[in-house]
């Protein structure tokens, strides 16, 4: 990470830099499936954040990096925020969004457009009035009659008051674009975080775990509760004659139940055997190397709700 910039003497802030560049942290908030990871995807250019159309898919604080022309975006994305449980998986997603909120240069809330229900204003009770929040109207290929839309933005602005109201369709990149557009106007005249060409902050080994658990949420469709997790237990990069790189990796998804199980590794192994080579092709891509990947299952009943195991498993 560069946090010193090529102009400054490493103070940030204010001060103006030689090439007028900008950087600032954009939070992305809102309830579970309104689209954020795919948002942030497609803000980043690359897959950062993994999808799926089972809610709750993300779990983890995400930061991903945009550098386009003198602008740093820094996005963060948040996990959606749960208030249907409260299991100690929960309670430690929630931290993770309390405190994002607080700390960035705008805030994008994400809703679907045309809706607004308890969840999502449970999330616009965090944001705080001093920081800059674009109401994001997302999914906006699914409104038929766009007419419809104006009581309900008049609505949502008497909820909260936004700086600006941008529909747009996360698959549609002409309202990245504009959104990108939008974005840098709130970022301050400030160093650069990250290398130009930096686009995580997160290891390969957590990307690894996030792609086997994507494969996994993917192929297994709605029947998999989401209390499965998964575990990389080894990530080695091995010195090879014939690959310019491998990198050797096992991991355990860890389940609740048997029948989870057997969900899971699917007839034959067929299912486990599919989860396997996808995320195996998908990794190779993003690292740029070999990658060998052996994948167990285990069954640990009740592990959402033990707050010692929740975090041996990598959750704050
Ligand atoms: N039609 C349509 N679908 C979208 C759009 N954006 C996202 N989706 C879909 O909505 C579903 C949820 O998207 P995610 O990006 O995983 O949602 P999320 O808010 O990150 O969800 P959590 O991880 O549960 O918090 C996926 O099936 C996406 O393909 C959009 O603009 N239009």
């Amino acid at each position: 990470m560069n946090t010193e910039g090529e102009s400054t003497g490493g103070e940030a802030g204010a001060q103006a830099t030689a090439g007028g560049q900008r950087c600032g942290l954009v939070a992305i908030v809102g309830k579970p499936n309104v689209g954020k990871s795919t948002l942030l995807n497609a803000l980043v250019g690359q897959k950062i954040s993994i999808t799926s159309r089972k809610a709750q898919t993300t779990r983890h604080r995400i930061t991903g990096v945009r550098t386009e022309g003198n602008t740093q975006y820094v996005f963060v994305d948040t996990p959606g925020f749960q208030t249907r449980h409260s299991s100690a998986l929960n309670r430690s997603l929630n931290r993770a969004v309390t405190g994002v909120v607080g700390d960035v240069d705008l805030v994008l809330f994400v809703v679907e457009a045309g809706s607004f229900t308890l969840g999502d204003a449970k999330v616009l009770a965090l944001l705080k009035p001093d920081i800059p929040a674009l109401l994001i109207a997302n999914k906006l290929d699914l409104v038929h009659r766009r007419g419809e839309l104006a009581p309900w933005l008049r609505d949502m602005q008497q909820r909260h008051p936004f700086a600006e109201f941008m529909p747009i369709s996360a698959k549609q990149p002409k309202d990245i674009q504009r959104l990108l557009e939008v974005c840098a106007k709130y970022l301050p005249e400030q160093p650069w975080f990250y290398e130009a060409d930096e686009l995580t902050d997160k290891s390969e080994r957590f990307m690894a775990g996030e792609m086997i658990r994507e494969k996994l949420f993917r192929f297994t469709g709605d029947e998999l509760p989401y209390t499965s997790t998964v575990v990389v237990e080894k990530f080695e990069e091995e010195p090879s004659p014939k690959f310019k790189r491998m990198v050797r990796i096992a991991a355990t998804v860890v389940v609740e139940r048997d029948s989870h199980k057997a969900m899971v590794i699917g007839d034959g192994g067929e299912k486990l055997k599919r989860i396997g080579t996808e995320a195996r092709q998908e990794l190779e891509q993003l690292f740029d190397a070999k990658v060998f990947l052996q994948i167990f299952v285990k069954v640990r009943s009740g592990w959402a709700d033990d707050e010692a195991r929740v975090r041996s498993f990598g959750y704050e």
